[in-house]
Formats: C-alpha cells, sequence, structure tokens
C-alpha cells in the first residue's frame, strides 16, 4: 500500500475526529514500544482534550489494545485473502479501532464506519480509505455471538484453548497458566472464561486512604464532581465509580492514594497480621514505586514503629521517597539489592515484606498492552530472583518474625514454587484466615488453600498472591 499521508487538512474533506486521532496516536507509539499509561495523557494534553472526547479517547485507546487479539483475529478473516502481515500497521491501527468502535463500544455502526473511513483517507490516503471501507463493512456485518461463533469454526483445528484465546483476546499461553493456578488455588478450569473476561474490563480507581480518614476521602471525592463507593474488599477502600481522582485535595496532598484492592490488603497483611514479642523495625524489600510503602505507613502512624524501605533502582527510590513524603521520620530509605540487605543485618527485622518484582500477568486489566509484550519465559526469568529475596527475607527476620511474600502473578511458577521451597524452614501462617479478619466479611469466601490467591472476576482486584510466614 503506498504511503500517501498528507500533513494537513485540505478543504472538502472531513477532519479527523480528535479522540480518534489520540487515540490512533497512541496505538502508534505502542507500536513503537510507548506504555499507553503514559502515552495517553501526554497525547490527550497535547491534543488538548478534555470532558467526553477525553473520556471517549481513553476507552477506545485502552479498550482496543486490550481486544487487539480479538480483532485481529476477525479482521484476518474479512481482508479476503490479502496477507494480515503484509498489510500497512497504520491501517491495521485504523482497523482495530473501528473494530473496537463497532464491537466494543454503543458507537453507532454509521458513525463508527464514517470516521473510520475517514481516518484512513486522512491519515494514509484514498486508496486505504477504499480498503478500511471494505473491511469495515464485514465487520459490521455479524454481532459479537456470531463473530464468536465464526471464531470457534475458523480455528477449530487448533484445539478449544487457540478459539477462546482469540475470543477473549489473551495470548494462549495466558490461558495455560492462569489455568494451572485457578486449580491450585481451588478454583476449576472452568472459571478460566470468567477471570479472561474480567481482563477485558477496565480497573476499577480504588483509593486507600493514608494519613486521612475515609470520610475526608468520601468528601474529597464529591467536592471533585467524583462518585465515590464502598470498597469491594477493604472496609477503609473507596472506589470511584466516575471521575478523576487526580482533581482530589487528598490525592493531590498524597495524603490518599490510588491503589488496588488487593495490593491495600496487601499492605494490611504486612501490617496487621499477629505477631509475639518486639514489633518496631519492618523492611520492605523492594518497594518501588512506594504504593505499598506509603499504605504501611499510614498504618503505622501512632505506633512505635520504623519502616525501612529499600529499592534496587535509584530512580524507583525516588518515586518511594515521593510517596512517603507525608509520613516524615516514619520511612527510612535504603537502596540496594534486597539480597545483600540480610548479610549486613541478620535476624533484624520484625515484619519483612517481599513484593517480588514478577512477570505482572496478574494486572492485565490496568496495563492494556502488557499481554501482547509479555513471554512464557518471562515468570522462569524471575525465579532465581524471587527465591533469593524470599531466602533473605527469612534471614533478615528475627527468630518469630513474620515474612509476607507477594506478585501480582498468580503464575504458579512465581507463587507456590517458590513459597514451597521455604516451607520446610519456617512455621507458615494461614494467610487466608489472617486476611479474612481485615477484609468486608464474605468477599473472601471462595478462596481456599493455605494462602491468598486473588482473581480479578471474583475480588475485583488484580490477581495477586500472598502468602505470610513465621520465622521459627
Ligand atoms: C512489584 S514491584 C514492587 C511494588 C511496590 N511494593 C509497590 O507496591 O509500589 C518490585 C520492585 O522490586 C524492585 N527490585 C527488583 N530487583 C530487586 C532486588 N534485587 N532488590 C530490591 N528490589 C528489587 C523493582 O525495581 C521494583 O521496583
Amino acid at each position: 500500500m503506498t504511503d500517501e499521508r498528507p500533513s494537513t487538512w485540505r478543504p472538502g474533506r472531513m477532519e479527523s475526529d480528535p479522540a480518534r486521532l489520540v487515540a490512533l496516536d497512541v496505538l502508534e507509539q505502542v507500536r513503537d514500544g510507548a506504555f499507553a499509561n503514559i502515552a495517553l495523557p501526554a497525547t490527550l494534553k497535547r491534543a488538548n482534550l478534555s470532558g467526553k472526547g477525553r473520556g471517549f479517547a481513553t476507552n477506545l485507546t485502552y479498550g482496543t489494545l486490550r481486544m487487539q487479539g480479538r480483532w485481529d483475529a476477525i479482521i484476518r478473516m474479512c481482508v479476503q485473502g490479502r496477507p494480515f502481515e503484509e498489510i500497512d500497521p497504520l491501517v491495521i491501527d485504523i482497523l482495530r479501532l473501528g473494530a473496537h468502535q463497532i464491537q466494543g463500544l454503543d458507537v453507532a455502526i454509521h458513525a463508527a464506519m464514517n470516521e473510520t473511513v475517514n481516518l484512513a483517507r486522512n491519515e494514509v490516503g484514498s486508496g486505504a480509505s477504499g480498503f478500511v471501507n471494505a473491511v469495515m463493512h464485514r465487520i459490521s456485518e455479524r454481532t459479537a455471538a456470531e463473530w464468536d461463533e465464526v471464531l470457534a469454526a475458523e480455528l477449530a483445528d487448533q484445539g478449544p484453548k487457540a478459539v477462546l484465546a482469540a475470543q477473549t483476546s489473551h495470548p494462549e499461553w495466558i490461558l495455560d497458566v492462569y489455568e494451572k493456578s485457578l486449580v491450585a488455588s481451588g478454583r476449576t478450569v472452568a472459571d478460566l472464561g470468567d477471570v479472561l473476561a474480567a481482563n477485558n474490563g477496565p480497573a476499577r480507581v480504588a483509593i486507600a486512604p493514608r494519613a486521612v480518614s475515609r470520610e475526608t476521602v468520601m468528601n474529597d471525592a464529591r467536592e471533585a464532581r467524583a462518585t465515590p463507593l464502598d470498597g469491594v474488599l477493604m472496609p477503609d477502600a473507596i472506589v470511584l465509580e466516575r471521575g478523576n481522582p487526580g482533581r482530589m485535595q487528598s490525592i493531590r496532598d498524597q495524603s490518599a492514594g490510588v491503589q488496588d484492592e488487593g495490593s491495600q490488603l496487601v499492605a494490611h497483611l504486612l501490617a496487621g497480621a499477629p505477631l509475639e514479642g518486639r514489633d518496631e523495625e519492618w523492611l520492605d524489600m523492594c518497594a518501588g514505586p512506594g504504593g505499598k510503602t506509603a499504605t504501611i505507613a499510614g498504618l503505622v502512624q501512632g505506633r512505635n514503629v520504623r519502616v525501612f524501605a529499600n529499592e534496587l533502582h535509584d530512580h524507583r527510590l525516588d518515586l518511594v521517597a515521593n510517596a512517603v513524603a507525608p509520613f516524615g521520620d516514619a520511612v527510612a530509605l535504603r537502596e540496594g539489592d534486597g539480597r545483600t540487605l540480610a548479610r549486613e543485618e541478620p535476624n533484624r527485622f520484625d515484619r519483612v515484606l517481599v513484593d517480588a518484582p514478577c512477570s505482572g500477568i496478574g494486572s492485565l486489566r490496568r496495563r492494556p498492552e502488557a499481554r501482547w509484550r509479555k513471554t512464557p519465559g518471562d515468570a522462569e526469568g524471575m525465579m532465581e530472583l524471587q527465591a533469593g529475596l524470599l531466602a533473605a527475607a527469612i534471614d533478615a527476620a528475627r527468630p518469630g518474625g513474620l515474612i509476607c511474600y507477594s506478585t501480582c502473578s498468580p503464575d504458579v511458577r512465581e507463587t507456590l514454587d517458590i513459597v514451597n521451597q521455604f516451607t520446610d524452614r519456617v512455621d507458615v501462617l494461614d494467610t487466608v484466615d489472617v486476611a479474612r479478619t481485615m477484609v468486608i466479611p464474605g468477599s473472601l469466601d471462595t478462596i481456599s488453600g493455605p494462602y491468598l490467591q486473588l482473581w480479578p472476576d471474583e475480588h475485583d482486584t488484580d490477581a495477586m498472591f500472598a502468602a505470610l510466614l513465621i520465622k521459627k
């Protein structure tokens, strides 16, 4: 396809809708390696988009990126024999945006068609617009349920997992990993579809009050014209149904923070699990960017506790410093490899958190492009580091001290396979039982097994894992 991209609008042509242009721009940046959650705000700002246009551009961008696998599978069937790989990537992006408007959002078909064809004409050229027009027509001829059937028939020879992967827009290997961890956490493979569907919705904006009361945060939210609701898991958490947390005073002055309820629970587990004996020095071994450190710092206010926040990378330690600024001396910062800490100070800390670096496949809702960038080998590559960090955490804890190991991945290679290497060395507290005392009653009822494994479909959180251990 020839590249006839015009740089300016020409008389007689319909200008492209600014929100769709923003979405296309971000998709191009993501193709070049950018992260959507960083590229989108900057692009929105440059385009000076606000209000409804901003909301539409955000939904369109994130939704299209999440559903890219499904849209590509459908587009492949609509290009009538043309090799997908030979189509201009910009045209593919325009088609993905068009498919998402028709199939994933409530945009009227004629509006989605016109805007998409127009975008192709203005950004690529008239040759491309004819092609896009034809493909869009084919996409619009079926409902979502009908496309599910067509995908099932088309991919039948590759097996049911390939079909589910395409229908739910995930790489197939993630289905294998989730299946194993669903079973390991007491659920069944029949639940897989629900988890995958939950990954395709936007993550809720949850807020943790830290240096202010819950009531103050609720009032702040209302003043910022947001709609605050109760959390699903944590009694203190607030969820914004609508509105921009960046407008809230308590978010701006960091006395509260935007944080997934699963992450809030991990901070509460570290701070609230029962412990015998001295309880004054805590270590957060992998603290960057500092979300859990800040929540922990909020929880220890008024207690005689010093939190030591350690982070390997200096730029991430700067983020921790910023996150804990409202808490003054309660948090001491350290820069270094968590694994060397124990050698310097064995048997020192009363409570140790290892929020380990991990493959991150439990937080796909909030990182729309992540599922397409991660690889099946990512978890394997983290295991030695994770086990090394947990070993060091156990060494750094005092006898009788508590260790919390957590990941934002449910992959058993990063969760059970790591923790089980140490359970013959330490007494293991039953995490789930401890956790039940901290959450809204009933919200963890479906979890069985000794450790905590949250799921986006059941708990409306990231798929966080946590285990509590007590050192002998
Ligand atoms: C999952 S993140 C922690 C998130 C953090 N606890 C929060 O809630 O904001 C893991 C962190 O561990 C850091 N890290 C990686 N290797 C490390 C090591 N050997 N020692 C200490 N920190 C490390 C990474 O830079 C990253 O910031």
